[in-house]
């Protein structure tokens, strides 16, 4: 297996949009280890078990990897499986953690032939990060500068051939020039009811926790297509089943997966108290919109970049809002989920 290494200059902990410690830590105790593991996104496994094919074969580094995709639907799964795959090791940090090119220095000097050096959010690497690794990439070399003004001499430093991983949810906020440095671009998407049952039923196993098919189906069909949500919500399942002394010997059944995503607020299109805080403000403040995500942001008292990387790619993909030039729009499925009816500007729909 791969050896893991995680750096972060400045003492920071790697971590990625989406999640906090805890849940990291959960999720790298339920991660699969291997490609074949690894459960649907089939064509991004199966183009990286070529690539890794053809890494062992021609006994050369794998290519520059970029994983894009909202958050928690695996991009750092791929990204620990395919040291495993190789018999390599990887290094961890994250684009915030890298304020300067100097705090790349302990990571490229770490390198091992054909090792991984994973960067989450890479997005948020700062520009002169950005442009002090296109060598790096390119001709595994770096050209540091020693001294200031007339005394500034550049040395130039060989580096191990490796591969950079980049994860991001913002693809679009990625460089041109930083993006074409990559030779795979897999986009990752959300994950059928099917798919996420799977997964859900396997770790239930792995945390020794009995399980009926059905309520594994139950808490997949209210996960919001994410494996990070589903993991979570199993972890709740499994605490709800345990607390409960007269239900605690049996499996999870249906019934019991039902009671405890309900105690939870998890409604039965998987939206939770902070989706659904979303919605009411979109429609009791704003009148369903058009209104900007800043003045939703604001109104809710949470951070602008929450709303837009976490909540509302599956408000959008689920047709609860839709994004208009003019901002943010309830549709009418979510105005029928609030119980609320529509407002019809001059006589006509918001859509009209
Ligand atoms: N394809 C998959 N098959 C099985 N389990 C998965 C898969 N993808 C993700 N998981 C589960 O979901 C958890 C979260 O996934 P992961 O941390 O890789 O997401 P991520 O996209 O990197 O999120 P972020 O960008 O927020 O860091 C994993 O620990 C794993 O348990």
């Amino acid at each position: 297996m791969a050896r893991e290494r995680v750096i972060t200059p400045g003492g920071g902990s790697p971590e990625g949009g989406g999640s906090n410690e805890s849940d990291r830590q959960r999720d790298a105790a339920l991660r699969p280890k291997l490609l074949r593991e690894v459960i649907g996104q089939k064509k991004v496994a199966n183009r990286l078990q070529i690539a890794v094919n053809a890494a062992k074969k021609l006994k050369e580094p794998l290519g520059h990897i970029l994983f894009d995709g909202p958050p928690g639907l695996g991009k750092t799964t791929f990204a620990t499986v395919l040291p495993n795959e190789l018999g390599s090791s990887i290094q961890m940090t994250s684009g915030p953690a890298l304020s300067k090119p100097a705090d790349m220095l302990p990571f490229l000097t770490n390198l091992e032939y054909g090792s991984i050096l994973f960067i989450d959010e890479i997005h948020r690497m700062p520009r002169v990060v950005e442009e002090f690794i296109y060598p790096a990439m390119e001709d595994f070399r770096i050209d540091i500068v020693l001294g200031e003004g007339v005394n500034a001499r550049t040395i130039n430093m060989k580096l191990k051939p490796f591969t950079l991983i980049g994860a991001t949810t913002r693809s679009g906020m990625l460089s041109g020039p930083m993006r074409d440095r990559f030779k795979m671009q897999e986009h990752l998407d959300y994950y059928t009811i099917d798919e996420l049952a799977q997964i859900v039923s396997i770790n239930a196993k792995k945390l020794a926790l009995p399980m009926a098919p059905e309520a594994a189906v139950e808490l997949a069909q209210r996960s919001r297509g994410t494996p990070r949500v589903a993991n979570s919500r199993l972890y709740w399942v499994r605490s709800y089943h345990a607390g409960h002394p007269a239900i605690a010997d049996g499996p999870v059944t249906l019934d019991i997966s039902r009671q405890a995503l309900d105690m939870q607020e998890v409604d039965r299109d998987g939206l939770d108290k902070q989706d659904r805080r979303y919605l009411e403000t979109l429609i009791d403040v704003f009148g369903g919109g058009p209104t900007g995500v800043e003045a939703i942001a604001a109104t809710m008292n949470i951070a602008s970049d929450t709303l837009t990387d976490e909540i509302e790619p599956y408000l959008l993909r689920e047709q609860f809002i839709v994004r208009s030039p003019r901002g943010r729009i309830a549709t009418p499925r979510a105005f029928e989920l609030l119980g609320k009816s529509q407002p019809k500007p001059n006589g006509g729909s918001l859509f009209d």
